[in-house]
């Protein structure tokens, strides 16, 4: 263990609550006593058996001790004092189990808290750019591979505490018998260090292993309609079982590491047991020195594995700590500002974005190259342009989801950034291509933008988005509308959504190519609703030719991130 190691395991052991560590400590210690005393009793009980004979060849006080005791209590007072400690050590380590896994429960609780918080926290941009399906593994199934390592951790240190009990134990009998041991485990831990090694490499292919697995399932049941279209499942559920052997793969090889440093340490412990024997009986080391010295040494055997072994699982955690830690530092970097606590003021007359430069990771050439363009408050802006125009950038920057890299948001003159920004972005509303509902009741999809908002308002805010239909459904605001909406059509989904954005009351109204996927009768419901709103609020809509643009006040074409004209409709956008 190095000390980098040690650091991260203190680290770790932090989000213990104090009363629990202070309970830990005092299980372990007293387990670790019982079991040392234990074993120590039976100097008292061989002298008992054997009329004081065999305390002869002693250290002066362990024969005079062990003989008062077995004076005193007799044979039965002492093999019913060693049952009731072994009793004791029973309870004591039930309590230390439970302790020891409310503790892992602690810390991994307090990491998945955490890891969830620095996500929702983190900046859009930074969002944007991850596999979300990596974070899902790991707050999901790797914090488990975590928590496995924080209780074998518990339980090597529990050992190391009983180890060091035991140790005394027989130094106090014999203490040249009592150095060679240690120095021996020494010898073991320093040895057994390359399986540790193979179990740190094994971690990382778990890691690995379950993203995978998580990142396959995830897209495959996230596509397919594409899968069945294409006639993919063979090859899918192929995909699936390959990724599933090579975890299976991994996993096995840390079963078959550990088992077989198990069976070796074992087997090296009983050959050094035998030596001991053989040397102490060729010695003519008196039996009541060596009978407790072997059932010494035959406890440190199976305490040794326990701590070899937790080694090898704390080190096999180690990569999934590495992959927690170096996500929460990303997302605490990317961290937003704290929303401020009064509300963004509403536009009187305009919201601009001025002279905005936005480079995206990886990209030659700017998404948006010093983009002026102001939307009157009230009015209704259409942007145009080609594909990969930068169009949803600017509309990004309006929404406030993220700040530009040069340049400013305004509003009313007014540039927003820090909590300011983040205060904007709760007063815009975005209407996507596709419209993400979650898997529960309209009413519920509704109260998500504003959870107070009651019966009458709901009704009204569905009729101006053209989405009466939904009081007419045999469970009207109550019926579930199924994973991702899909008991629902395209054009219901999205007069839904766009009835839960002005739920909201929004300041600014972004239809990113909304109707885009949209047939006709459902493009001109949604125009309906916009034709409603126009002049309650500022609306931006991107979007190729249709029904939204024809509605708007102007229209603003974008080329290769910058504005290209401002005016009629080009012909072909
Ligand atoms: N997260 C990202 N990382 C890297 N490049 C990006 C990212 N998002 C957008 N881009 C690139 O930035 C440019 C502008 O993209 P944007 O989505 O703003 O264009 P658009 O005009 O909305 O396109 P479309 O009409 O196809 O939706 C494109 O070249 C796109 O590939």
């Amino acid at each position: 263990m190095t000390l980098s190691t040690i650091r991260r395991a203190a680290g770790l052991l932090r989000s213990i609550p104090p009363g629990q560590i202070a309970l830990l400590s005092a299980l372990t210690l007293a387990s670790a006593l019982s079991e040392g005393v234990g074993l120590l009793m039976l100097v008292p009980m061989l002298s008992a058996l054997s009329a004081g004979e065999l305390a002869a060849g002693l250290p002066g006080w362990a024969a005079s001790a062990s003989a008062t005791l077995a004076q005193w209590m007799g044979l039965g007072g002492l093999l019913a004092l060693f049952v009731a400690l072994v009793a004791a050590r029973a309870v004591l380590n039930y309590r230390l189990a439970l302790a020891q896994t409310r503790s892992q429960y602690a810390v991994v609780d307090d990491w998945r808290d955490r890891i969830y918080r620095a996500l929702l926290s983190a900046g859009w941009r930074h969002l944007s750019a991850m596999r979300q399906s990596d974070n899902i593994s790991l707050l999901i199934q790797l914090v488990d591979t975590i928590g496995d390592g924080i209780f074998r951790l518990l339980g090597l240190l529990t050992s190391v505490v009983t180890l060091g009990i035991v140790w005394l134990a027989a130094f106090a009998l014999s203490p040249v018998t009592a150095l060679v041991g240690a120095l021996g485990g020494m010898a073991v831990l320093a040895l057994f260090s390359r399986f540790r090694r193979h179990a740190r490499g094994l971690g990382s292919d778990v890691v690995r292993g379950i993203g995978a697995l998580q990142g396959e399932a995830q897209e495959t049941l996230g596509a397919l309609r594409l899968i069945k279209s294409h006639g993919q499942e063979g090859g899918a559920a192929l995909r699936l079982s390959q990724n599933v052997g090579a975890l299976r793969r991994a996993q096995l090889a840390m079963i078959r590491t550990t088992a077989g440093s198990r069976a070796l340490l074992l087997s090296a412990g009983a050959v050094a047991m035998a030596l001991v024997v053989w040397v102490a009986f060729a010695r003519g080391v008196s039996l009541a020195v060596l009978l407790p010295l072997v059932a010494l040494f035959a406890r440190s055997v199976p305490l040794l594995d326990t701590l070899q072994s937790g080694l090898q699982h704390w080190s096999h955690a180690l990569p999934a700590i590495e992959r927690a830690e170096s996500l929460l530092a990303q997302a605490s970097a990317a961290r937003e500002p704290d929303l401020p606590a009064a509300p963004a003021p509403r536009p009187l007359h305009e919201i601009a974005v001025t002279d905005a430069t936005v480079r995206h990771a990886g990209r030659d050439s700017p998404a948006l190259d010093d983009v002026t363009l102001v939307l009157p408050a009230g009015s209704m802006t259409a942007l145009v342009g080609p594909s990969g125009a930068g169009k949803s950038t600017l509309a990004d920057l309006f929404g406030a989801m993220f700040a530009p890299d040069a340049g400013t948001l305004s509003v009313d003159g007014m540039p927003l950034d820090g909590a300011a920004l983040v205060g904007w972005r709760r007063t815009s509303a975005y209407l996507h291509q596709e419209p993400v509902l979650f898997h529960t009741t309209i009413r519920r999809n509704l109260q998500w933008a504003r959870s107070d908002a009651g019966e009458a308002e709901m009704k009204r805010a569905l009729e101006r988005a053209s989405a009466g239909f939904v009081l007419e459904l045999p469970e009207g605001l109550d019926t579930v509308v199924g994973d991702a909406g899909r008991r629902l059509s395209g054009g219901e989904r999205q007069r839904i959504a766009l009835a839960r954005a002005l739920l909201g009351d929004p300041a600014l109204l972004i239809l990113d190519e909304a109707t885009s996927a949209l047939d006709a009768e459902n493009d001109a419901a949604i125009a309906r609703a916009i034709a409603g709103l126009k002049g309650q609020c500022t609306i931006l809509v991107i979007g190729h030719r249709g029904a939204l643009t024809d509605m708007a006040d102007r229209v603003v074409t974008l080329r290769n991130g910058r504005i290209a004209g401002e005016g009629a409709i080009p012909s072909a956008s």
